[in-house]
């Protein structure tokens, strides 16, 4: 059951999305059922092994899948009021006439929930997940803005580090010239760029890895974003480098009352910059908590593994443990645990239900895992037929 909060706490709404990809071979369900929400001003991780489909998750917030991959099912509910006031005038049907509380329909893509007595639109939200593709483009890079793993294929080689800013300050705010160039050295002062008037002339090639990786966050600002995705953005970098750029996002999320979605698999990573974490497993969302409550208090036995596989200092940096075997590829949707093949916890049960996420215990009710073994505070079997009721229940709808 999804928690209740109030609709206006979160950014965006992920709602049961499903993104598969339909290759000759075979269907791979890469997103298959996956749901959180990112809070205004939050930092969310989204992490697990390679595979698990982290990135597909966001390429689809961005409206980004390739063929042959497609949403097939669900909502991405983005709520920035400016995008939502944008698209309603220019999309939604006969707004003048609509009143409070009225939406367009189910198979809208732009939904108005409230005006205020001048008709000014004060809550709503545009599904990405349903969104024609040539309003996607407009959304693409300005209200949603995301930060690549490797820089150099989000930064053209051919274009000095400031034409491309300036490039992305021209197409979503409109900005031209010395106006231009004067915002582009801001920015790139922003994301701590030494000597900026002098870099701004600047080729890719001539910046090191983790400066290049600061060009890219400052070109991802240059539209103004309400919510950056960072799709594992420091993992090519060296520690040293990588803190640094962690510490920047937390300071630009300041200033600039930034959400981020953070994309990783590294447990380390999540605990410096998270708030809230999603653990994601072949496709599915398998626990999610507070950063603090996750790492102090880890359910899911794929969480447990993933934390024990942290390579502490102690051991000079040797991995202590890690969870054998591999992520398995989701083709078929899901009537068992997908995570039970390598579970040092797996019982039979685990072969033939599908485990949904549910509140870990009845003290905690911000503490969710998708595990045969919660409510801990329930028999196994009453915990188990929860399960398989809520699975069948949610089957039965579609
Ligand atoms: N263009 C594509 N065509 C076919 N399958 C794809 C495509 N892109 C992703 N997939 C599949 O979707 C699944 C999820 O991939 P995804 O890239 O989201 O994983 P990830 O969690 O981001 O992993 P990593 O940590 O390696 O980046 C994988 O099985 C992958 O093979
Ligand atoms: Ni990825």
């Amino acid at each position: 059951m999804p928690r209740a909060r109030p609709d206006t706490d979160a950014i965006l709404s992920v709602e049961d999305l499903h993104t598969a990809f339909f290759t000759d071979k075979e269907t791979i369900r890469a997103a298959d059922g996956v749901s959180f929400d990112i809070g205004y001003g939050e930092t969310v991780g989204i992490v697990g092994e390679s595979g698990s489909g982290k990135s597909v998750t966001a390429r689809s917030i961005m409206g980004l899948v390739e063929s042959p991959g497609k949403i097939t099912d669900g909502h991405i509910k983005y709520r920035g009021i400016e995008t939502v006031r944008k698209f309603a005038d220019r999309y939604s049907r006969s707004t003048a006439d609509r009143t409070d509380g009225d939406t367009v329909g189910d198979d809208d893509f732009v939904v108005v929930e409230e005006r205020d007595a001048d008709g000014t639109v004060t809550a709503g939200y545009v599904d990405v997940a349903n969104m024609p593709e040539n309003a996607r483009q407009r959304l693409r890079g300005s209200a949603i803005s995301m930060v690549f793993q490797d820089p150099l294929t989000s930064l053209n080689p051919v274009y000095t580090v400031g034409n491309q800013i300036k490039e992305a300050l021209k197409l979503h705010q409109g900005l031209r010239g010395r106006e231009a160039t004067r915002e582009a050295i801001e920015l790139l002062e922003a994301v701590g760029i030494p000597d900026a008037p002098r870099r701004v002339n600047e080729y890719p090639h001539e910046f090191s890895g983790g400066m290049r990786q600061r060009a890219v966050i400052a070109t991802a600002l240059a539209c103004d974003p309400e919510l950056l995705i960072c799709d594992e953005p420091t993992t090519a970098l060296d520690v040293t480098i990588q803190a640094q750029i962690l510490e920047l996002l937390k300071e630009l999320q300041k200033e600039r009352d930034l959400s981020i979605m953070f994309i990783t698999h590294d447990m380390g990573v999540v605990a410096e910059i998270c708030d809230r974490v999603n653990v994601m497993y072949a496709g599915e969302l398998v626990e999610r908590a507070s950063a603090e409550e996750l790492f102090g208090n880890p359910k899911h036995p794929y969480t447990q593994g993933l934390l024990d596989s942290i390579p502490s200092r102690n051991t000079g940096g040797d991995r202590l443990s890690i969870i054998e075997g591999d992520v398995e590829t989701p083709n078929e949707p899901a009537t068992y645990c997908r995570f039970a093949p390598r579970c040092p916890k797996a019982f039979d049960e685990c072969d033939h239900v599908h485990p949904v996420l549910v509140d870990v215990n009845e003290a905690n009710d911000d503490h969710e895992a998708a595990c045969l073994l919660y409510p801990e505070d329930e028999t196994q079997e009453a915990a188990v037929e929860r399960h398989r009721s809520q699975t069948t229940g949610a089957e039965a709808e579609r």
